[in-house]
């Protein structure tokens, strides 16, 4: 089944030096078939969380989540092997010192034959424009360079799922429109947490997350309209600012 479900599905964490618990999520039950799924909501809404719960990062408290048919908690191993989950800061997901190196450490499991695992490394880094900087250290990289190259670690391996959150955060225009098209021309099934409402725009779905409840689910028009909608209901009483070099006072 090709699908993402939720069922009830509830996070809690405890907060530090009390016996109380902060709800993260309230009771969320989807199913999301779509192939382009966007998420997006205010910074500390959830999104994160939401997406944690694809690969098994977080666990629900309550309720269940299931990716393309395999329990996220009962089935963590195959869940992680089928989610290439990619993080807002590249720098917690590369480990290798170069940027071949990690796309070749990607590949390790998939394909045991050294010369193989090269060339399919190769030929990634090269589809991303990262030929040029793959010996460089990834500390010397730039953040865009970075972001591009933690995609392509993960798709390297071909994920059933791709979870993306914050993607284009770091990246000019030209990588932002290179990300654009690679999602547009992937097989799997994207979900995608973004402030970037263009490319919320592109989704066939669009989830808008408030304090951790789904406050809309539907088209990504209607979805990114929702969104601004809340967005200039809370800045109401502020000063408009719309004039350049307006300062509020
Ligand atoms: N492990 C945790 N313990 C306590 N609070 C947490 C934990 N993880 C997340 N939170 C809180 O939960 C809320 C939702 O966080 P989350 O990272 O999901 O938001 P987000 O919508 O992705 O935000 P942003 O757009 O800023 O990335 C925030 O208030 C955050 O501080």
């Amino acid at each position: 089944m090709n699908s993402i479900h939720f069922d009830g599905v509830a996070v809690r964490v405890a907060v530090d030096g009390s016996d109380t618990a902060k709800t993260l999520l309230h009771n969320v039950s989807l199913e999301l078939p779509e192939r382009r799924i966007g998420v997006i909501g205010a910074n500390g809404s959830g999104k994160s969380t939401l997406l944690r719960l694809l690969n098994g990062l977080v666990t629900p408290s309550e309720g269940t989540v299931a990716v393309h048919g395999d329990d996220t908690v009962a089935n963590v191993r195959r869940v992680r092997g089928n989610v290439g989950f990619v993080f807002t800061d590249p720098l917690s997901q590369l480990v290798m010192p170069t940027g071949r190196e990690d796309v070749e450490l990607s590949l390790r499991r998939s394909v045991k034959n050294s010369k193989e695992r090269a060339a399919r490394a190769e030929a990634v880094l090269a589809r991303f424009g990262l030929l040029g900087l793959a010996d460089q250290s990834i500390y010397e990289l730039s953040g865009g360079e970075r972001q591009l190259l933690a995609l392509a670690a993960v798709l390297a391996v071909d994920p059933k799922v791709l979870v993306l959150d914050e993607p284009s955060t770091l990246l000019d225009l030209r990588n932002r429109e290179l990300l654009r098209r690679t999602i547009a021309s992937l097989d799997q099934q994207v979900i995608m947490s973004t402030h970037d409402l263009d490319l919320a725009l592109d989704m066939d779905r669009v989830l808008v997350v408030e304090s951790g409840r789904i406050a809309f689910d539907g088209g990504a028009a209607a979805g990114v309209a929702h969104y601004r909608m809340l967005c200039a209901a809370e800045l109401e009483g502020f000063p408009s600012g719309t004039r350049t070099g307006d300062v509020p006072r």
